[in-house]
């Protein structure tokens, strides 16, 4: 594979603008045969996303995806999003007893709208499988599948029935499946993006390693219909991470699904705790990541977020920051 590079490699060219202001610019994006707000997902992690986060999200038209962290939960939590007239959007792993939950989602008559299957190693025979056992019994929900990183696991999970692939192998911030294993798409997710999108023939979700509102235009630069995010999501009011407080400043805690914490043993560890800076209220976030979008698309020289897409842009090897922070 020749061209790796990763988000802080890369800068978009301006084009000249078409719009007066940036609020004439639309940042909603079809995914699923739904309409959303943004092409941005929160991470299906336990310290990002929540009842009452999702159904926020669901009620002002935002995507969402319900952890698999508390299975007992996600047949009434389903039930119960449905009844309100929303979309229920939830996770499952492959083991043998997800198998009898996605039954018992049959033999309740709930379809739930999404159905993501939240692995770390997505190209493999157990996921294929559990695609093919949603397809059979519950054809109505739209099947997203991962994690992987190269065009032939998306071709695979394509070609098994999946609607929508995850791409991200190890770049996320409580990642630490890049130093137990030595493999992964961290450092060169944005690459891996491109290299994957090429080969796919249905949306894909570029999945960890965003670090600023800039790096979702590039995601959809290079590739993404959607881009799931953690840690920029989980320092907010509403995380459902636990709040701390460390010589006057606030912190929220956020852990990886394959924490020891998560796990409550230390087995085939390969995610970490971290705490990161408190920053406010989630709705704030999701207007200002509305705006930066909105500048995006502007600079793209369009008023859709199908301009970003077919943008120019230079690769630049680690220099645009210069030290500078953004937050
Ligand atoms: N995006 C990413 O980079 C990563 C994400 N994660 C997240 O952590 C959570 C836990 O993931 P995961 O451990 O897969 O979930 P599970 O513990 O539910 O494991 C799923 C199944 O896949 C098997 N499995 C797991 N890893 C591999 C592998 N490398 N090769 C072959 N089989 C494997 C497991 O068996 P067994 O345990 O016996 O091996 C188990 O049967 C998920 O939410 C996942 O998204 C974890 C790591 C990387
Ligand atoms: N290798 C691991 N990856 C993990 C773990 N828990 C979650 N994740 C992935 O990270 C992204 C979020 O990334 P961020 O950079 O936006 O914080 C998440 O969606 C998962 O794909 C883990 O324990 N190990």
């Amino acid at each position: 594979m020749e061209n790796v590079f990763d988000y802080e490699d890369i800068q978009l060219v301006p084009a000249k603008a078409v719009v007066d202001s940036r609020s004439e610019c639309d940042t909603s994006v079809e995914f699923g045969g739904r309409t959303f707000k943004l092409p941005v997902v929160p991470a299906n992690m336990q310290t990002i996303v929540d009842e009452t986060i999702a159904l926020y999200l669901a009620e002002n038209n935002y995507f969402y995806i319900m952890h698999r962290f508390e299975p007992e939960k996600r047949l009434e939590f389903a039930k119960d999003m449905q009844a309100r007239g929303l979309y229920a959007s939830i996770s499952v792993g492959v083991k043998e007893e997800e198998y009898t939950f996605v039954q018992q989602l049959v033999d309740a008559g709930v379809t739930p709208e999404y159905i993501t299957i939240d692995v770390a190693h997505g190209h493999s025979n157990g996921v294929i499988k559990m695609i093919g056992f949603i397809k059979k019994h519950l054809p109505g929900s739209f099947v997203i599948a991962g994690n992987v990183g190269t065009p032939e696991a998306v071709r695979e999970l394509e070609h098994a029935g999946a609607d929508a692939t995850k791409v991200g192998i190890g770049p996320g911030k409580v990642c630490i499946t890049k130093i137990k294993t030595g493999f992964g798409t961290g450092g060169w997710q944005l690459a891996a993006l491109r290299w994957c999108a090429k080969a796919a023939t249905k949306p894909i979700i570029a999945d960890g390693g965003i670090r600023t509102h800039g790096d979702i235009a590039k995601s959809v630069r290079f590739g993404a219909s959607m881009v799931m995010i953690g840690s920029l999501f989980a320092g907010h009011e509403e995380s459902p991470g636990q709040t701390v407080e460390k010589d006057g400043k606030l912190y929220k805690e956020y852990f990886g699904s394959a924490s020891e914490f998560q796990k409550g043993e230390k087995k085939n560890v390969e995610g970490k705790k971290m705490f990161v800076e408190y920053r406010g209220p989630l709705k704030d976030t999701l207007v200002e990541m509305e705006q930066d979008l909105q500048s995006s698309i502007s600079y793209a020289g369009g008023d859709k977020l199908s301009a970003i897409r077919t943008v120019d842009y230079v690769i630049v090897k680690n220099s645009i920051f210069n030290g500078d922070k953004v937050y």
